[in-house]
């Protein structure tokens, strides 16, 4: 058949695909593991099914840093989804342009897994009924080990996302349209794994308490009365762990709250996410360091698209239904 290579088991398609993916913030303060927003920054991966091989590029982000072999990430995760869907192609050819700045808390792993999972996807005839979207949110959580960034990177929005029957589900809320993320991006990377290392194997009770009011406050906060966002913030769960490892972010988080601004470490940091508009960032006249870069953003409300044309592109009808 013209367009379609056959293999043993799985024809894929021939034609290149095309996926966008958002940057996310986790956590949101004391949503650790659980609640993550979608923002208005991207990454785009076409991939093709190529003759024999793995040939990336990459462009922005990562350029010159990210392997171009098997060991780059979505090629990884590309090669897990073929592997569930029953056969792997013989080569594949990925160019990737990429916006979301790398291992500072805005989601950049998370992105690159739902990337690879959602191309392979589409690369395979019958991929989203095979693998639907609940599907894609399990593989992309146990591939990043916690489903807090993949579930609004996949839905868009505001998510809660939990782990059930060791299988990650998630909840899509719509968040208040005057919620108004900037993101303070540091010019250090921080891994996740290593923020992660630094967190205690057991919280005292009282903290644990506390958090679990203010995450659920904040739900409601984000929902539809952002006035509480400052006490709906609070955390005693992560942020406290990590300051030593990351004291500017720390700083920069009490000086802003100092100030009547709602603000937490953005994921696992480096960068912090205000809910506050660049104006007031400046006006408030907090000094944020030199070279750090301060971006607003909006909520990305539509979650990673995969098609030909981005301009135009409708996610397929069983992508588009919800996670859980
Ligand atoms: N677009 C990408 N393509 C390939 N690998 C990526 C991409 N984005 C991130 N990564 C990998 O993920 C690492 C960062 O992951 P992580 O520490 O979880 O930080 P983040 O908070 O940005 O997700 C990078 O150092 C790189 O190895
Ligand atoms: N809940 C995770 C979130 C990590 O987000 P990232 O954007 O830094 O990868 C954590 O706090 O470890």
């Amino acid at each position: 058949m013209i367009g379609i290579y056959d293999k043993p088991m799985v024809r894929f398609l021939a034609a290149p695909v095309r996926v966008r993916v958002p940057a996310t913030s986790a956590n949101l303060g004391p949503g650790f593991d659980a609640l993550g927003l979608a923002l208005g920054l991207h990454d785009e991966v076409s991939a093709r099914i190529s003759g024999v091989g793995i040939r990336v590029t990459v462009s922005g982000e990562g350029e010159g840093e990210l392997p171009t072999d098997h060991d780059h990430l979505i090629v990884r995760c590309m090669l897990a989804t073929f592997d569930r869907l029953g056969d792997r192609p013989d080569g594949l050819e990925l160019a990737c342009h990429n916006n979301i700045p790398q291992a500072r808390g805005l989601g950049s792993s998370s992105a690159a897994i739902v990337a690879g999972i959602l191309a392979a996807r589409a690369l395979v005839p019958d991929g989203a009924r095979r693998m639907p979207d609940s599907e894609v949110l399990e593989l992309a959580s146990e591939i990043e080990g916690h489903p807090d960034n993949v579930a609004p990177c996949l839905l868009g929005g505001l998510t809660i996302a939990w782990i059930e029957d060791g299988r990650a589900r998630a909840a899509r809320l719509e968040p208040d349209a005057g919620i108004r993320p900037t993101v303070v991006i540091p010019t250090d990377q921080g891994l996740t794994a290593h923020a992660r290392a630094a967190l205690p194997a057991e919280v005292p009770h009282r903290d644990a308490a506390l958090n679990a009011g203010r995450s659920a406050l904040l739900i409601h906060a984000l929902t539809g009365a952002p006035e509480l966002l400052m006490p709906a913030t609070e955390d005693r769960l992560h942020q406290g762990y990590r300051a030593p490892a990351m004291p500017e972010t720390a700083e920069l988080v009490r000086r802003f709250r100092e100030a009547g601004m709602p603000a937490v470490v953005s994921g696992a940091g480096p960068s912090v996410l205000v809910f506050g508009t660049a104006e007031e960032i400046t006006k408030s006249e907090i000094p944020v360091t030199s070279g750090w870069r301060v971006m607003p953003l909006d909520v990305d409300a539509r979650g990673a698209v995969v098609g030909v044309d981005l301009q135009h592109a409708e996610r397929d009808p069983v992508a588009a239904g919800r996670a859980s």
